[in-house]
């Protein structure tokens, strides 16, 4: 079911940001480029593991939780929300600080409220500051979370409440390993 992206990982090049080894890949970075049928391999298997009864929202972050939310929405019909890196000032929009292991930033939710019922989609879980960030607003709204789910996992962060990874990987200085699939 996910051969492309183990495929993928397993073949990524790891450089270093600062202490961290961080592992490019077209899901995480959109770089060298992005495959469709990658796309529809985590869209199809998103589909199948996430529960979406009643949802009425799909969130994710910029940059790289876009082009899977796409992929989600897309497929679902269920329309998207995009938290941006600034703000727009607009009526009821949420910041939240995000701390990663490589970056510090502040995260600006629009567009969800108090009632809505939402899935939380990210590329990659690490440290979990990012999922810890969006769960925070998205519980200041008054959002209801379904489920929250990334591609890929790292690490054993705890965001407070169960994250369903479609892979689990360790990375080391010069590699990437697959160590766990969700299906
Ligand atoms: O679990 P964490 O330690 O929070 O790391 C995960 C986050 O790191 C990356 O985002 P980044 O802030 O690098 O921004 P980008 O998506 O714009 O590249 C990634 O897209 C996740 O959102
Ligand atoms: N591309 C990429 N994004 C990340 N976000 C958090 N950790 C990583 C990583 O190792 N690689």
């Amino acid at each position: 079911m996910l051969e492309r992206l183990i495929h993928s990982l397993e073949t990524s090049p790891v450089m270093k940001r600062g202490d961290y080894n961080y592992f490019i890949h077209p899901i995480t970075d959109g770089v060298p480029l992005l495959e469709p049928a990658l796309l529809r391999e985590i869209g199809c298997t998103m589909v199948r593991v996430l529960d979406l009864s009643g949802v009425d929202k799909i969130v994710v972050c910029e940059a790289m939780g876009i082009h899977i939310g796409v992929t989600l929405s897309l497929m679902t019909d269920i329309p998207l929300v995009v938290v941006r890196k600034r703000s727009y000032g607009l009526p009821g929009e949420v910041a939240v600080h995000q701390t990663t292991a490589y970056s510090k930033g502040e995260l600006y939710l629009n567009g969800v409220g108090a009632g809505d019922r939402v899935v939380l989609i990210d590329d990659v879980c690490s440290t979990g500051g990012t999922l810890r960030a969006l769960i925070s607003a998205l519980g200041q709204v008054g959002a209801g979370i379904a489920d929250v789910c990334v591609v890929i996992g790292r690490g054993d962060a705890d965001i407070g409440r169960p994250c369903k990874m479609l892979v689990r990987v360790e990375v080391s200085p010069d590699r990437v390993r697959v160590v766990d699939t969700y299906l």
